[in-house]
């Protein structure tokens, strides 16, 4: 069921803490094939649209489709096949979970596919393996998972989520803990699914990151989508200095573009560097 789902969909997305609107009337798609980069500053309703879209979190309006059928109609395990979320923060995973080893962790990721209790098929020990080199956390197995640090914890935890081997992954800021090696692998891991006909969409702080590897870019601030489109279009200087009151330098490398913060908008100290960088 799950191969014909070729896109999902959100419109109109609000989501209310009280008086506050973390999102305020959000329009998404996300298609198989495409690694989308979600950028914004703190607090713009990354992580609230990530978990709407992952269905753990009902809109306060607004609808998501997934293929063209709502998440009543797909029901809650073909969803969990359908779609697979990192959170962002290792902590959801509870105290409790935090003593099971790290292949316990990442054989959660096979629970969509299993009737209850039943034990784990040779195909669910294959995924668990895969994923766990694919996230580079095989030498971890048997070391629980409050016992590693915090990179190590988040390879774990993506290793999880490629478990599901689900069309659509939504990964909330997999590199923000990681080394520059593993930085570079998870993001080269996440173009390498998008390529493969999966859906990415990734978070990012780090702009050089969203800007190399993604095919597109949301930016998101308050609550609302300020751009949509390749990353050339929405880094551009009106825009980031809008959205994050920065400019950015812009530079290649063997033919790559990416962008990097560069000054503070009102940062007069630096005014020598601008237009300097490329
Ligand atoms: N449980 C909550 N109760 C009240 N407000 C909340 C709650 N969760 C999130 N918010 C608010 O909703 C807004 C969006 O939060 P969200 O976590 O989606 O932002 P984000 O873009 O992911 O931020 P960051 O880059 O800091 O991770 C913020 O203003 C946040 O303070």
């Amino acid at each position: 069921m799950t191969a014909t789902m070729d896109a999902i969909v959100a419109s109109g997305l609000k989501l209310a803490h009280g008086a506050q609107l973390a999102l305020d009337g959000v329009d998404f798609t996300l298609r198989r094939g495409e690694i989308v980069g979600l950028i914004g500053p703190n607090g713009a309703g990354k992580s609230t649209l990530l978990r709407i879209l992952a269905g753990v979190l009902p809109p306060t309006a607004g609808q998501v489709s997934y293929g063209g059928r709502s998440p009543r109609d797909i029901g809650r395990q073909q969803l969990a096949r359908a779609v697979a979320w990192l959170s962002q923060s290792a902590d959801s995973i509870g105290d409790d979970n935090g003593a099971m080893r790290a292949r316990d962790i990442v054989a959660l990721g096979r629970l969509p596919h299993r009737r209850a209790f039943a034990s784990l098929t040779a195909a669910d020990h294959a995924a668990i393996g895969r994923a766990m080199d694919e996230a580079d956390c095989r030498q971890f197995s048997d070391r629980p998972l409050n016992g590693l640090s915090g990179g190590e914890r988040v390879r774990v935890l993506l290793a999880r989520a490629l478990a599901v081997e689900a069309p659509f992954l939504l990964a909330d800021e997999p590199a923000a803990a990681l080394d520059p090696l593993h930085q570079l692998q998870v993001m080269r891991l996440l173009r390498a699914k998008a390529r493969a006909g999966c859906g990415v969409l990734v978070t990012l702080h780090d702009l050089a990151l969203a800007s190399r590897f993604c095919d597109r870019l949301a930016l998101l601030a308050e609550g609302r989508k300020l751009a949509d489109g390749s990353p050339d279009a929405v880094l551009d200087d009106a825009l980031a200095a809008r959205a994050f009151h920065v400019r950015l330098a812009h530079a290649s490398h063997r033919g790559e573009r990416y962008a990097t913060p560069w000054e503070p908008v009102n940062d007069r100290t630096n005014a020598e560097t601008e237009g300097g960088h490329d």
